[in-house]
């Protein structure tokens, strides 16, 4: 992939009234890349997008296209284009006519726009002779394929989703997630897409953008947003995970305030160095947390009482509450189960390598 930016946001703020919806905004698109802004709702995505395809212009900032400005460039005359959540297909008409319409507003004769919607119709997998079929005759996967069909046909530089898949049922958006995936490998252009599921944007971005009341937290790969969050916002916005205020002691380790945390010289190592009275959070995610046997101790160790046990089909999720009434998730694999009971008194250990350190909030 040839890393340069196609799309560039300089300060970008927008304002409604008095509310500032936007607060300063800077993020740089790779040409090619699979970028997905996913937040709470109300963080400011739909206006973000609906800046970046023209839609609304910044109250201040500047949008740049490779070397041309363009947040003051109408929707229309921008090389860009947007896959709406209501797909706004014409259901009457074929497939073909859906298809080609983009083309035909700009002019393109008859036998190169059905050319092209026939090579279309190929790359998004339907077969050819969906062309003369109407949309009201198609399911709601193959209406997807169509909008998107209808989205490349004038070659646009960038394709910008907004929440295509969330009025689908989850089997055929686990389908339509893949096939987007495969769709954006086979294409090259660069994606944008928004969603609330993270699910999605983890199975398909190469980088995750997360916004958090109009400002970006934080943007990087799945792994680093999973793995090593900047904030207890962005490790709590990925999933389960086992969060704890942590301090640093005048022998160089740190212990935890609320849990009762034995830590085997877990300062210094793996990111964390906390003067003494420092504070901090330390993370580590549910499937990282073991069952420690009698004869075992491990960097970082819990004691406390199994209070449920969940089966989330292939996993196992336990609940185990700590001295201090706190609460620690710990999930495994069905065949790694726990094989006591609930009101076991259990010891929960896990490893320096798998836990992470916050600063700030
Ligand atoms: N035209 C507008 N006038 C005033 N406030 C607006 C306007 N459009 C959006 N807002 C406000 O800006 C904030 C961000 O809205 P936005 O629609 O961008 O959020 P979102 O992240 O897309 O949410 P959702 O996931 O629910 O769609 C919200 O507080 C919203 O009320």
């Amino acid at each position: 992939m040839d890393m340069k930016p196609v799309l560039r946001l300089k300060n970008i703020v927008k304002r409604f009234g008095e509310f500032v919806a936007l607060h300063g905004i800077d993020l740089d698109i790779e040409d090619g890349e699979f970028l997905t802004i996913v937040g709470p709702s109300g963080s400011g995505k739909t206006t973000l997008i609906r800046l970046l395809v023209g839609m609304d212009n910044p109250t201040e900032g500047e949008i740049w296209l490779r070397d041309k400005r363009i947040d003051t460039v109408p929707a229309n005359a921008r090389p860009t284009c947007m896959v709406f959540q209501s797909l706004a297909l014409f259901p009457h008409r074929s497939v073909g006519e859906n298809i080609e319409f983009p083309l035909k507003i700009r002019g393109v004769s008859k036998t190169k726009r059905k050319q092209r919607a026939l090579e279309l119709l190929e790359l998004l997998r339907l077969p050819e002779h969906y062309y003369s079929k109407r949309i009201n005759q198609c399911s709601g996967g193959e209406r997807q394929r169509v909008a998107l069909a209808r989205a490349l046909a004038f070659d646009p530089e960038i394709l910008f989703f907004d929440e295509p898949l969330s009025a689908l049922d989850y089997r055929l958006r686990k389908t339509l997630e893949k096939e987007l995936k495969d769709l954006h490998e086979r294409t090259g252009k660069t994606f944008v897409y928004i969603t609330h599921s993270l699910e999605e944007a983890m199975v398909m971005s190469d980088r995750i953008a997360i916004m958090r009341s109009g400002r970006l937290e934080q943007v990087t790969d799945a792994e680093g947003i999973y793995a090593r969050p900047v904030s207890r916002f962005v490790a709590e916005f990925m999933g389960e995970v086992n969060l704890f205020d942590i301090e640093g002691t005048a022998q160089g380790s740190v212990r935890s305030k609320g849990v009762e945390v034995h830590v085997n010289g877990a300062n210094g190592d793996n990111g964390v160095d906390l003067a003494p009275g420092e504070t901090a959070t330390l993370m580590v995610r549910p499937e990282f947390v073991r069952f420690l046997k009698s004869t075992e101790t491990n960097d970082f160790v819990v004691k406390g009482l199994l209070r449920a046990e969940y089966a989330l089909g292939s996993r196992m999720q336990y609940l185990v509450e700590a001295a201090d009434g706190s609460h620690l998730t710990v999930e495994k694999l069905r065949e790694d189960r726990y094989t006591g009971a609930i009101g076991d008194e259990v010891v929960l250990g896990w490893d320096i390598d798998h836990t992470h350190f916050i600063r700030g909030d």
